[in-house]
């Protein structure tokens, strides 16, 4: 049984979430952001854009988009994102209709919202990444938070990525590290994948799967490389992201890189919004994922701690109570999405799990 989004389709009929749809042009280096008129004449998607970018983002690069697309004789506004809710893509929507194509400037909030309104309006999207801090860079899915958590939604992957290793070194590292998690925590969102086929005959992508996996390997080789400020490390992370990313795509859902881990962060999002970041509650879900599943926990943490990533609540400032509430209530986060954390955990033991994470 495959889940791939690689199909022979019996009936084919006008179903874009079926499709394998993937970014055409990615640029990946140093100014890439230079080469965003090019790009925008090589996609011939239109005159006029609509550029999404946050507070922070718009400083690190969008005014530099702003600019280069004026310089290239197209129009533009600006739509300044500070959350991704149904309230603000109808926003960002309403905004949208009077352009040709939208520009995502930012983190994988901003990101994630450009996708979402290209998706609903059927327009090309750009996405620029400000930092390599989350895999929805490339891929054709968008996390988006309701009054009962995370949803993930069919979403339009990016016409091209154009992701500059210059701005993304000079990102606060927390956010390269908390990128890193994000990827390695694909090994126990694999494991939680296969159990779920195992025990319940979901389908499984073996090369969305293979994929994912490989990414997550290839970053803990190179972890030496990863360090403050530097582009080369910009460099791998992000690769890595869109790696991801396209494991996503090749599925046509988030399994390859969501399991219980990202049900634990997304409870956290409830519980204790603002304190850690994305891939940085992954990471810890991560350790306690892998221990459930009987693997090598110890290892995973040290990956995390080579890179920089943070392993205990406290170190992203969540008391243990919390994270042990989380713990309690990913089962009810995506229910239809079986983890190793839907199999009956005892409060005691999700207490324990989170004492683990503090021992040597
Ligand atoms: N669709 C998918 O497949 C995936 C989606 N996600 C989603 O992505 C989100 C997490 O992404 P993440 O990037 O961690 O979170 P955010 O987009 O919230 O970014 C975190 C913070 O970093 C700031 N920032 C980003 N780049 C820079 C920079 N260059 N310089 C200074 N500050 C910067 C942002 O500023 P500002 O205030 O300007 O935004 C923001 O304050 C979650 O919503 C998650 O669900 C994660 C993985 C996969
Ligand atoms: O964050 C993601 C993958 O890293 C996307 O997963 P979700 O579908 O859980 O939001
Ligand atoms: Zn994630």
């Amino acid at each position: 049984m495959s889940a791939d989004s690689i199909k022979v389709l019996k009936n084919p009929q006008f179903d874009k979430s079926k499709w394998l749809q993937m970014p055409r042009d990615i640029i990946i280096g140093h100014d890439a952001v230079e080469q965003l008129p090019d790009v925008c004449r090589d996609l011939h998607i239109g005159r006029s854009a609509l550029i999404i970018s946050g507070e922070h983002t718009m400083k690190a690069a969008g005014a530099r988009v702003l600019d280069l697309i004026n310089e290239s004789g197209c129009s533009t506004e600006v739509f300044m994102s500070e959350s991704i809710s149904l309230d603000s893509i109808n926003e960002a929507q309403e905004a949208a209709k009077s352009h040709d194509f939208i520009i995502g400037v930012g983190g994988g909030r901003v990101i994630d919202l450009a996708k979402v309104v290209s998706y609903n309006l059927d327009q090309h999207f750009i996405s620029v990444p400000t930092a390599a801090s989350h895999d929805g860079i490339a891929s054709s899915r968008a996390s988006v938070s309701t009054e009962k958590g995370a949803v993930s939604l069919d979403a339009q992957p990016p016409s091209a990525i154009i992701a500059d290793t210059g701005i993304i070194a000079k990102a606060p590292f927390r956010l390269m590290a908390s990128g890193c998690a994000d990827i390695i925590s694909n090994r126990t969102a694999i494991l939680d994948w296969e159990l779920s086929h195992r025990l319940r005959g979901e389908a499984i992508s073996e090369y969305a799967a293979s994929l994912s996996a490989m990414t997550a390997d290839i970053l803990v080789k190179n972890a030496g490389l990863i360090k403050p400020g530097s582009e080369e490390a910009a460099w791998i992370v992000t690769k890595a992201l869109v790696s991801s990313g396209v494991a996503m795509s090749i599925a046509g859902s988030s399994r390859p890189a969501s399991g219980g881990e990202h049900k634990f962060s997304h409870a956290l999002d409830i519980l204790a919004p603002g304190k850690g970041l994305h891939g940085e509650q992954c990471g810890i879900g991560s350790i306690m994922t892998m221990y459930l599943h009987g693997g090598d926990w110890r290892g995973l943490r040290s990956s995390l701690k080579a890179i920089g990533a943070p392993v205990t609540p406290a170190k992203i400032g969540i008391e243990d109570e919390t994270a042990v509430e989380a713990l309690m209530m990913a089962r009810k986060i995506r229910p239809e999405r079986f983890t190793i954390l839907d199999a009956g955990m005892e409060r005691e033991c999700a207490e324990k799990l989170v004492a683990m994470l503090y021992k040597e």
